[in-house]
């Protein structure tokens, strides 16, 4: 068996069209939809992703904007370029590319943003919105693995997800809208004794380490859908996932690659949360 390629680049273009009729309608009301990015630093892969998200921004019509600091930026200096941007009624996203400098207190930061204008999803109340079903912007990569899935009319409802990881920005919300899902979740970590005795039994397999190659075809039931969030350059300059695509596409039914899976419907959500978050602060939806 040959697992099927949930390919997350041609789903992107596919609502990315969509959401360009969304955009143009709002602007024949007079909503300019805008994300402001603020970028700490020139470390190249976050330059990259922001450059990504740029550009995605343009093909659907949505205004971007990017405020670069230097590295040795104060943390009052960053909050206080926040609390602008949350004053900034042309403003509808805010996103402060992570990882910050070691100086600067990430949490502080997520929490200074508006939740109104929180299109990452990671803010606490949003996050707290989403663990208890209410109406929220889901943080962009687990909203972009959902919609994988049911791109592909993967049942979740009563299957058992196994994700692997547990931060804040990836494993943890993942295992959450998954739960919101109906399905039976494990979550495992660096922790976890015998990782293979949960992966095995995994209907649907999230893996969000960050280790070129962790898991191979022994760590996945046959037909399983495995999902690869991880993004490991390596040395050649090539990206690739946690996952040891060629041997487990062979066993699973479906797959996503790296590059072209998860990462570009990292990003599509997030204009997706943009366009809401307009049409929020503009008063345009309930
Ligand atoms: N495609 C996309 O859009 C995105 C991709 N990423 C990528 O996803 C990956 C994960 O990102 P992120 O969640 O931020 O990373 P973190 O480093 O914050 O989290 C990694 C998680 O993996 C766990 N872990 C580490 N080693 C092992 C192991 N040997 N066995 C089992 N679990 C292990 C850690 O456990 P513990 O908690 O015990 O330390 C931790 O929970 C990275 O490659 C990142 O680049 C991230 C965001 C978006
Ligand atoms: N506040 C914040 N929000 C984020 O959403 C956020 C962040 N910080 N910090 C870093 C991670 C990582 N992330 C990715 C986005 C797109 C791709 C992506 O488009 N990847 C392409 C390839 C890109 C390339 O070739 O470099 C692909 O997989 O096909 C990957 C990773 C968002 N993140």
């Amino acid at each position: 068996m040959s697992a099927e390629i949930i390919n997350g680049k041609n789903l992107s273009l596919a609502l990315k069209e969509e959401m360009k009729k969304e955009v143009d309608a709002l602007k024949i009301d007079g909503i300019h939809p805008q994300l402001t990015v603020i970028l700490v630093g020139d470390h190249p892969a976050s330059r990259s992703y922001v450059n990504g998200k740029e550009k995605a921004c343009g093909e659907t019509g949505i205004g971007s904007h990017i405020i670069e600091l230097p590295k040795t930026v104060s943390e009052s200096d960053l909050l206080k370029e926040i609390h602008r941007l949350n004053d900034d009624a042309n403003v509808h996203g805010i996103l402060v590319q992570l990882p910050l400098p070691f100086h600067i207190n990430e949490q502080k930061v997520i929490e200074t943003i508006s939740p109104e204008k929180d299109v990452d999803g990671f803010h606490p109340i949003n996050i707290g919105r989403m663990m208890t079903g209410m109406d929220t912007y889901l943080s962009c990569t687990p909203y972009g693995i959902i919609t994988m899935l049911r791109s592909k009319n993967i049942s979740i409802a009563g299957k058992h997800a196994v994700v692997i990881g547990r931060s804040n920005i990836v494993g943890k919300p993942v295992a959450q809208l998954l739960i919101n899902e109906n399905a039976t979740v494990t979550t495992c970590h660096s922790k976890t004794e015998n990782l293979k005795q949960f992966t095995r039994i995994a209907d649907i397999l999230v893996v969000a380490v960050g280790k070129a190659n962790i898991i191979d075809a022994s760590y996945v039931k046959e037909g399983a859908t495995v999902i690869d969030v991880g993004m490991n350059r390596l040395e050649n300059g090539k990206l690739t996932g946690d996952v040891d695509f060629d041997s487990v596409q062979e066993k699973a039914s479906f797959i996503t690659p790296v590059p072209r899976g998860v990462g570009p419907m990292t990003i599509t959500m997030l204009l997706k949360n943009t366009i809401k978050a307009a049409r929020r602060l503009e008063n345009r939806e309930g």
